[in-house]
């Protein structure tokens, strides 16, 4: 297939993205060589189903007559015939115009993205790189200097009269040629890939090397059989010299045959000794060498084997080459089943890495990409359209296979069968089971799994209703005592008589500082267990979920806090309350006026500890939380019902706080009504009970009304404890402006030329040492000075 002929060449040159690609295969992969082996079976593997599709529609292309599959031939260097590997499929073939725009244009969609990635990394980078985007047809430029692709596309009514040609391209060069292949249509379908071998992967020449590959990267994932061509040495009777050796294995696609002449024929010699006379009536045999194909494959794909006998590794590896993947999977499960009405089916489902960037910004209504459907070892389809996964298990990796379905099933006809409709539980049931089996017996790996999909678990718990019960135990929260707690352990860890799931919740506020805020002071000190939320989705899960195993959630920023063993309060803590009430009356009635505009009540609190006062949502009422998001969507401005929710809140008092008392005080001095008023004395308690209340509002996590204001009074109050004038103004003149000037600055003006550097010392040519400017006031360095035999030449003091 060489250009040996005359037959005319079509030249053409790669388009750049090729080029810059190959320039990353030739110079930079060098260490990843070995994929190239993994990239070629899955083209074949690729065009062989593709074959088989395609004939589903239009029986002529193929009728099941001759066999699918896909060979490698190893051929050694000999004189001038370099080592050569020769890869087979009887797949799909290309015609001269495929072969020009498959083989020297990218149409992959993500190229320019990996060619983007790789250019900028080094040659490990885009090692990893390569797992996640596959080389495809290009890795075979990292063991071949020169590749030649010959290919037959199948008869069709199109094209009645294929004919067999040939892509031939040099790794040096920019450009790649196709031509009619010179040995004639010697394919009868298909395609062939002739690697032309550097002479640093000849090491590929070697059944071993190419056995270990094929198992390790690809047997598992082609449903069609690899066969590499092996030699053997055969012992044959003489007689039989002649005659060809035939396969002894009923599924090898190609007779054996024997090879050799006399001259490299190993003659066994018959060494005849006395006791050896009786053998002589036996048959003379010689040792020959037979070519023979090893079926690589012949194991069940892994998905089909009994688990026990699949190893971790070959989990990993199936996976990665499987779907196209450079992380190892975080976790995996291998399920079977029966569906209900006669088909059974055996699968894996993969958990990958990491969720795929962008998986929150992606629409709701996101398909999955890998569930690969097979039937009896062939792949079917990837599209299982309205039967799809919901989003929330979008990510996915799954591959089914199911037995008794038709293989010629196509994706058409599938769409229409009660099995596809039945996937999607399935698989969920399955994913589900892995998740439930990781969290009780692999505690270590859930964590890492809760790392990566915890928001999703929690997403899943609020999206599939059906599977909530299954779902919810599965979510983890940080809490005031621990981090990756379940519902369940929140629950065993309740107090006596606690009737609620506290939790609260600030959105993107560090689990740290939620802990420290005045809604869980007392219920921390008391070791209540408080549910520490920070993300939209964990609201969004308790919103929707409301309770858990009968208990409710409740937001310890609103009012309703119960702790549940009120009760159980001592008779004298409930006079001692009842005393508090009357004590602190005056204050609560003058707060009721002064903070009217900001609460609706004031109540004394039964949740603070160290805090002088909070302000908390009533039933009815916005979170500090809540408000903040509901502020931030326009729609909800000048609505009645936003502007009612936001004044729904009390003001609570810790009459335990010195603060509080002291308020107290002030308020009982104030004259009664026929008293005579000190209106300076009032103002100042005015403004302190204010900035006290815009200070609760702020630990509470809400923003005061009027900023300037709150400052204002701020200020006014340092003023007063610093002994300083209140009315007394800073001197607020200042220099002004230079007069109007309309002319545009040129540009001379605005970038002034930079100022010369700093006139040097001339030059004396003897050494000396030079101080950065900053340095040079603060320090002084003299240099001895050395004659020119190499001696200090001793410095005397000025006289
Ligand atoms: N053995 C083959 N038989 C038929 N067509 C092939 C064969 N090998 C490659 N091709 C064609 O060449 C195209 C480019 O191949 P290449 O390996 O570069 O990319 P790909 O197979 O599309 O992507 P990837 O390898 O990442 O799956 C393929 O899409 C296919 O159309």
């Amino acid at each position: 297939q060489d250009s040996g002929s005359d037959a005319p060449k079509a030249k053409h040159n790669y388009q750049s993205d090729v080029a810059r690609l190959r320039k990353i295969v030739i110079n930079s992969l060098y260490s990843h060589k070995d994929i190239f082996i993994r990239e070629l079976i899955s083209n074949a593997n690729d065009a062989i189903e593709k074959l088989r599709l395609t004939a589903l529609k239009d029986k002529s292309i193929y009728d099941g007559a001759n066999p699918l599959n896909i060979t490698i031939k190893m051929v050694k260097p000999e004189g001038e015939n370099p080592g050569r590997i020769i890869i087979t499929d009887t797949g799909i073939g290309m015609t001269p115009e495929e072969l020009t725009t498959n083989l020297g244009t990218l149409a992959k969609s993500g190229t320019s993205d990996f060619l983007a990635r790789a250019e900028n990394q080094d040659a490990a980078g885009q090692g990893n790189l390569i797992g996640a985007f596959g080389l495809g047809f290009y890795s075979s430029f990292l063991v071949a200097d020169r590749v030649f692709v010959a290919s037959m596309p199948p008869k069709t009514a199109a094209n009645p009269e294929p004919v067999q040609h040939v892509f031939s391209s040099h790794a040096e060069e920019s450009a790649f040629e196709v031509y009619k292949d010179p040995r004639g249509n010697t394919l009868d379908r298909g395609t062939e890939i002739t690697l032309v071998l550097k002479d640093d992967a000849l090491e590929y020449i070697d059944e071993n090397k190419l056995t270990d590959l094929v198992h390790k990267h690809s047997g598992m994932s082609s449903a069609f059989p690899i066969y590499l061509q092996v030699e053997r040495k055969k012992e044959v009777p003489v007689e039989e010299e002649a005659k060809p050796e035939a396969s002894s294995d009923a599924e090898k696609p190609f007779e054996s045959k024997a090879e050799g002449e006399a001259d490299d024929e190993a003659i066994v010699e018959e060494v005849k000794t006395d006791e050896e006379k009786e053998k002589d009536a036996k048959p003379k045999t010689k040792e020959i060498t037979v070519e023979e194909w090893k079926h690589l494959n012949a194991q069940p794909p892994i998905w089909m084997r009994d688990p026990k006998e699949v190893s971790t590794e070959d989990y990993e590896t199936f996976y990665k080459a499987f779907f196209k993947q450079a992380e190892k999977p975080l976790a995996w499960h291998h399920f079977s089943g029966d569906s209900g009405d006669g088909v059974s089916f055996r699968g894996i489902a993969f958990l990958p890495a990491k969720l795929d960037d962008g998986y929150w910004q992606q629409p709701l209504q996101s398909v999955s990409k890998d569930i690969k459907l097979m039937v009896k070892r062939v792949f079917i389809t990837s599209d299982l359209g309205e039967n799809g996964l919901p989003k929330w298990a979008s990510w996915v990796k799954v591959v089914v296979d199911a037995e008794d379905l038709p293989l010629n099933v196509s994706r058409e006809t599938l769409q229409s069968t009660r099995f596809l409709k039945q996937l999607k539980g399935i698989i969920i049931k399955h994913l589900i089971s892995m998740f439930q089996r990781l969290a009780s017996d692999d505690k270590e790996k859930f964590e890492e799994v809760e790392k990566a999909f915890g928001g999703v678990l929690k997403f899943a718990a609020v999206e599939d209703v059906k599977n909530r019960d299954k779902l919810v135990p599965l979510t983890r929260f940080t809490t005031t005592q621990r981090n990756n707690t379940s519902l369940d352990q929140y629950l065993e860890n309740r107090k006596k008589g606690q009737k609620q799931i506290f939790y609260l919740s600030e959105l993107a506020k560090p689990h740290s500082e939620l802990a420290k805020s005045i809604f869980v002071e007392k219920l921390h000190a008391r070791g209540y267990e408080v549910l520490l939320l920070n993300e939209p989705i964990d609201e969004i899960l308790v919103g929707n979920v409301r309770k858990y195993k009968l208990v409710p959630f409740q937001d310890v920023a609103k009012a309703g806090l119960q702790f549940g063993d009120e009760d159980t309060d001592p008779e004298e803590e409930k006079a001692e309350q009842k005393r508090m009430e009357e004590k602190y009356k005056p204050l609560m009635e003058y707060l009721r006026k002064e903070a009217k505009d900001a609460v609706t009540n004031v109540i004394i609190s039964n949740r603070l500890v160290t805090s002088p006062c909070a302000i908390v949502a009533d039933a009815h009422g916005y979170t500090a939380n809540v408000e903040r998001m509901m502020s931030a969507s326009n729609g909800q401005k000048n609505n009645i019902m936003h502007e009612f929710a936001k004044k729904q809140k009390l003001l609570e008092i810790n009459p335990r706080s010195p603060l509080v008392e002291g308020l107290l005080r002030r308020v009982e001095q104030l004259p009664g009504e026929d008293e005579e008023r000190d209106i300076e004395a009032e103002e100042e308690l005015k403004e302190v009970t204010s900035i006290l209340i815009d200070g609760a509002l702020i630990r509470s996590g809400f923003e005061v009304p009027d900023t300037n204001t709150f400052f204002t009074r701020v200020d006014r109050v340092l003023r007063r404890s610093l002994g300083v004038s209140e009315t007394a103004q800073a001197d607020a003149t200042v220099k002004p402006a230079p007069p109007v000037d309309p002319k545009l600055p040129t540009e001379e003006e605005l970038n002034p030329p930079p100022p010369p550097p700093p006139e040097e010392p001339e030059d004396d040519g003897k050494a000396k040492i030079v101080l950065p400017d900053h340095l040079k006031d603060k320090m002084d360095i003299q240099m001895e000075e050395i004659d020119d035999d190499g001696n200090v030449v001793p410095q005397h003091d000025e006289l």
